[in-house]
């Protein structure tokens, strides 16, 4: 089944043009890793997958469904509850104890706040942070950081994940380890994971690598 479908996207930043014609299908459980000179249009892709760019052509569907062409409410439903997103410096709010951030997405979506902690503590026992669940992020290490910010993309249930240099803070063996977290915790979900690293490791951990060059698919290798 497919997740993530991107057909034909364009995306330029006033003249610069970033992405010129990507198109791409991700299978429910594929690991895709995205490779190419820094430049190439890599975080651009993801941002439009995610829903956070608005192609200037082309389109994007997520489970089945165009971003596009919903209403605004359920397209940030859809990306709420379908699309998680791992960036490289894990994106969580400062003041807010690690449960509280992995709950955050599900209260937002409306959940009970004790259903939501149960699902954050859990998240928060699968990447193996749970001990550090009431402390704020500025009181842990950086993986300890990126792997609460891998329990929160899982919590909602995603079909897909999108992780933007997720390791790329991180020193090896801590990279490792995250990486790890997150190709066991999407493959635990079932959800297909797009990962955009310079990382050889990562990229060869993947199924298939898709490599961009001058915001075009220059090639694509199933390993
Ligand atoms: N906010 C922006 N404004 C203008 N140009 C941008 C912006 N963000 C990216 N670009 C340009 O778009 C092109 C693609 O950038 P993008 O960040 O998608 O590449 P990347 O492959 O992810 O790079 P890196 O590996 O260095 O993160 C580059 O030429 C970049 O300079």
């Amino acid at each position: 089944m497919t997740v993530l479908e991107l057909s034909s996207v364009e995306y330029s930043y006033r003249r610069n043009a970033a992405l010129r014609g990507v198109s791409l299908q991700v299978q429910a459980g594929e690991v895709v890793a995205v490779t190419g000179a820094s430049g190439c249009g890599k975080s651009t892709l993801l941002h439009c997958a995610a829903g956070i760019l608005t192609p200037d052509a082309g389109s994007v569907q997520v489970a089945g469904q165009d971003l596009a062409t919903l209403p605004e409410d359920e397209r940030s439903r859809l990306r709420r509850t379908k699309v998680g997103v791992v960036l490289q410096f894990g994106q969580l709010v400062p003041d807010l104890p690690l449960i509280d951030n992995v709950a955050l997405p599900l209260l937002l979506d409306g959940h009970e706040r004790a259903e939501a902690h149960e699902a954050a503590l859990e998240w928060l026992k699968q990447v193996g942070v749970a001990d550090e669940a009431d402390a704020v992020p500025a009181e842990l290490s950086g993986g300890q950081a990126q792997r609460a910010a891998v329990a929160r993309a899982l919590v909602t249930g995603p079909s897909v994940v999108l992780a933007d240099e997720p390791t790329g803070s991180l020193d090896s063996r801590a990279g490792q380890e995250l990486l790890e977290v997150l190709l066991r915790a999407s493959r635990y979900r079932g959800a297909a994971l797009v990962v955009v690293t310079h990382d050889n490791l990562v990229a060869a951990s993947a199924d298939r690598e898709i490599r961009l060059r001058d915001g075009v698919i220059q090639h694509e290798v199933a390993l």
